[in-house]
């Protein structure tokens, strides 16, 4: 081939590559060395301690842990959402297609969301603007992302909607106050994914919503993750719910991911004492309901949880003294189906021995 019919292939590939939209297909995260800190009186206080998580490309990865854990923090991360009096003092997001996010601003950033990025808000069912209809919200949230084809847009909202079962139009035409709880987490996941994101993030996805129509979202999400290619993370403070849709599952205390598997090795199979505690306090559906126990004392706040040492120490029935002061590093084993993580002294004198 001669030079110049060279330069011409590889300049029309390159004006292609610049005329087609950039490809968009299930990408993988790594998060790496993540710390997030609020300022309080106190000073600045880390919600996330040096967190590594790795998303894998179409996978859905639940995060579960009790209130004030940092389950959102970290989840607000992804996006570089955090807002004062909070900041990503260190570590990385790496997206796939994007990049490391924590470096992202303005425009950049703003584009990312939505378009690479979707995310339902934790009480997506109040997070409407009770003064417009759904319709004019999804306008704006298009116009605000600069889509031309707006009908487009609509139709593909109609669809989102319709396949969640709910009649698009009608929904499209109401306000808020018009539509039930359920109707409104839907309609938050449309608009999570309206704008062809493939990375999506669920806080509190069932939250407050009755059991059936719990189960019915549950199922739109796995189904919906499936149908478009996604990598999907779900936050959570409900086992149940992690244990229904994820793929893999991260066990988070006092800003720190104490255990990471496969969903279902971890609940078959916990190891570190924090997961044991929360898998023991679901009431079964069958036997005694006396059987839940609830795990003794409170999870720690951004100001009393340990500076050193583990951060599960205070409710821990395996504490030992070096608990006190080293902080447990997180140990890797790798297994057929992605590795098993945990961090804890306990754990790992037992293993050893
Ligand atoms: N804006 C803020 N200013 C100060 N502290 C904050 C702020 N937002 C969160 N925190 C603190 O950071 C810690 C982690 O909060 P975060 O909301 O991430 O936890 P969570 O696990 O998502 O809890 P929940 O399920 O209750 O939302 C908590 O101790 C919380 O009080």
């Amino acid at each position: 081939m001669s030079e110049r019919s060279e330069v011409t292939i590889k300049q029309s590939t390159a004006a292609r590559e610049a005329a087609a939209p950039p490809r968009k297909e299930a990408p993988g995260v790594r998060i790496s060395g993540l710390t997030v800190v609020y300022k309080t009186p106190a000073g600045e206080l880390p919600a996330v301690r040096d967190v590594s998580l790795t998303l894998e490309p179409g996978s859905i990865t639940g995060i579960v842990g009790e209130s004030g854990s940092g389950k959102s923090t970290l989840a607000l991360s992804l996006l570089n959402a955090v807002q004062p009096p909070g900041r990503i003092s260190t570590g990385s997001v790496e997206i796939d297609g994007l990049g490391d996010v924590v470096g992202f601003r303005g425009e950049r950033l703003r584009k990312a969301r939505g378009q690479h990025i979707g995310y339902v808000f934790q009480a997506a069912q109040n997070s409407l603007n009770p003064l417009k209809t759904v319709g004019k919200q999804l306008l704006d949230l298009g116009r605000s992302h600069g889509v031309d084809d707006l009908r487009g847009l609509v139709r593909e909202a109609k669809e989102l909607l319709g396949r969640m079962g709910l009649d698009g139009a009608r929904v499209l035409d109401s306000h808020q106050h018009e539509l039930s709880g359920g109707m409104r987490q839907r309609v938050g996941i449309m608009l999570a994914l309206v704008l062809n994101a493939h990375l999506v993030v669920l806080d509190e996805p069932t939250t407050a919503l009755d059991m059936i129509t719990q189960a019915n979202i549950l199922k739109i999400v796995r189904e919906v993750h499936a149908e478009r290619g996604l990598t999907t993370l779900v936050i959570t403070h409900d086992i149940g719910v992690v244990a229904e849709v994820a793929d893999r599952l991260a066990v988070m205390y006092g800003g720190r991911l104490v255990e990471q598997g496969p969903t279902r090795q971890v609940l078959a199979a916990p190891r570190h004492p924090y997961t044991r505690g929360l898998i023991k306090a679901i009431p079964r559906l069958v036997g005694d309901i006396d059987e839940a126990q609830a795990l003794p004392g409170r999870p720690p706040t951004l100001v009393t949880v340990p500076k050193e040492g583990c951060v599960f120490r205070e409710r821990c029935a395996l504490r030992m003294d070096v608990c006190d002061t080293v902080d447990p590093q997180a140990r890797v084993d790798e297994g057929a189906y992605g590795p098993r993580i945990v961090a804890c002294h306990a754990v790992t004198v037992k293993e050893r021995a």
